[in-house]
């Protein structure tokens, strides 16, 4: 894939290079500038994470992905007239990984999507233990801060012949899974919609 705006690197890298405690890194990174947040997109397999990270970075939706693929993208965008530095963990489905592999990489963000697809119900199902798993990561590594968490159902241009679960369903998952945000999106058809959910997340991240 080639990915002309963003930088990519792979996950493995990143992960061996956890330098210091979320507390700290958060702290530092709002005290530099451009300001920076980590965020790692989880979800079910073929929901949408890596078309989602790549229509951010590159505005462009590409159709086929490695399903194996897991990279950081970093991004640089201005939201409300600033500069802001994103680093996107895009995972691979993690329906057969192992949870402490899954753990590493929760441990690494500050800001979490969790991505269902509107036409799929076991994705939707999926999403309890993937918030059981990042919310354990972060108590685990005892941070001071609660981590933002966002809730994205993805494929809405499918959504009136296929879809399976409503947009109050998603609202109502947003709540019990204490997000802050929730947006249905189509990734596909929306070349903006992706964008704002990065946004919204950053707003929240620097409340
Ligand atoms: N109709 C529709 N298809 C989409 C949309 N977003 C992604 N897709 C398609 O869904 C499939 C899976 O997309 P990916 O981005 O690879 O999904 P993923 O969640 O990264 O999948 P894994 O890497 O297996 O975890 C691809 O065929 C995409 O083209 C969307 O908004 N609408």
């Amino acid at each position: 894939m080639n990915i002309q705006r963003g930088r990519a690197i792979s996950v493995s890298s990143a992960l061996a290079n956890l330098p210091r405690p979320n507390s700290i890194r958060r702290s530092l990174s709002s005290q530099s500038f451009p300001r920076s947040i980590r965020v790692v997109v989880l979800g079910a397999g073929g929901v949408g994470k890596t078309a989602m990270a790549v229509r951010f970075v590159t505005k462009r939706f590409i159709g086929d992905y490695d399903p194996n693929l897991e990279t950081i993208y970093r991004h640089t965008a201005v939201v409300d007239d600033e500069v802001v530095n994103f680093e996107i963990m895009d995972t691979a489905g993690q329906q057969d990984e192992e949870s402490l592999a899954l753990e590493d990489k929760c441990r690494w963000g500050e800001a979490f999507i969790f991505v269902y697809d509107v036409t799929d119900k076991y994705s939707f199902v999926e999403l309890d233990r993937l918030k059981f798993v990042a919310s354990y990561a972060h108590s685990k590594s005892r941070l001071s801060f609660t981590p933002c968490w966002g809730l994205v159902g993805n494929k809405s241009d499918l959504a009136d012949h296929e879809r399976i679960i409503s947009i109050e369903e998603g609202r109502e998952r947003a709540r019990d899974l204490r997000c802050h945000i929730f947006r249905e999106i189509s990734v596909k058809e929306s070349m903006y919609e992706a964008g704002e959910v990065f946004e919204d997340l950053w707003r929240e991240f620097s409340k």
